[in-house]
């Protein structure tokens, strides 16, 4: 069968990774998180005291580095799922802190930022045979997809998922702290000049904050058959 790009693109914390991750297992797809690569940015600048107090990056000084910031994923062997490499070491858990989750969307705002994430993203997905998720997959990064998915879902719900999801990872969380990061995010996400989130004109859009996650596991895999055997 021939392969295909998948685009799953849309708000924050409403079940992208989860959609694409099982997709991909299912199909035998490579699976892309692209929000990593823009939280591995996030961190370095965190750890490389590019922020000041006030929580401005020194832009400058990040553009000089951005040659020097190595990503990739390395394969966990019991989950079968690429983790977040930042120059060889795996900060797939550091990335996921409220720290990280506060500064990432003004760091993918920087133009040059997303131009070097966009042309890592376009090398994996050469091949096709991807599943991709992040906010400019269908947009920008991939336009020509196949097939395009735009996830949406009330944001209180979305907050509440990542509020149990950092629980069970052990990772302090306060539910209304996460409802403001996922409001402030959705609006810096939508509003940016590069790339800002917005539903491809081909997109099919989904709303799931009623369904289960076996309910939407089972209607992307339905689209990915209607898109492959057209
Ligand atoms: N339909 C659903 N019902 C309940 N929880 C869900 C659903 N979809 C995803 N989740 C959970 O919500 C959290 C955020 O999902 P994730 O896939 O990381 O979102 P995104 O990639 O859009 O930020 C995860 O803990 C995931 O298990
Ligand atoms: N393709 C992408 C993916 C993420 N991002 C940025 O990276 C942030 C983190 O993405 P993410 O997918 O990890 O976010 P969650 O919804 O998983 O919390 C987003 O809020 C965006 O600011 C982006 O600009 N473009």
């Amino acid at each position: 069968m021939k392969k295909i790009t998948i685009a799953i693109d849309g708000f924050s914390s409403c079940g992208k990774s989860t959609m694409a991750k099982d997709l991909a297992r299912e199909v035998g797809y490579i699976y892309v998180d692209t929000g990593a690569m823009y939280r591995c940015v996030t961190l370095y600048a965190l750890h490389n005291g590019l922020f000041d107090k006030d929580n401005n990056i020194d832009i400058a000084e990040l553009e000089k580095r951005m040659p020097q910031i190595v990503l990739s994923f390395s394969l966990n062997n019991t989950t079968g799922m690429p983790e977040a490499c930042l120059n060889g070491e795996n900060v797939e858990l550091d990335i996921r802190s409220m720290e990280v989750s506060k500064r990432v969307s003004h760091i993918a705002a920087l133009p040059f930022v997303r131009r070097a994430l966009v042309e890592q993203q376009r090398r994996m997905g050469k091949e096709k045979g991807i599943v991709m998720d992040g906010r400019d997959i269908g947009t920008t990064v991939f336009p020509d997809a196949e097939l395009k998915i735009y996830v949406t879902a009330n944001a209180r719900v979305r907050a509440q998922r990542r509020y149990d999801e950092l629980k069970a990872k052990g990772i302090e969380a306060d539910f209304e702290s996460i409802l403001h990061n996922v409001e402030e995010r959705d609006y810096i996400d939508s509003h940016r000049e590069v790339s800002p989130l917005t539903k491809a004109a081909d997109a099919i859009e989904l709303d799931n904050s009623r369904m289960t996650l076996s309910e939407q596991k089972q209607w992307l895999l339905d689209r990915f058959h209607e898109a492959t055997e057209q």
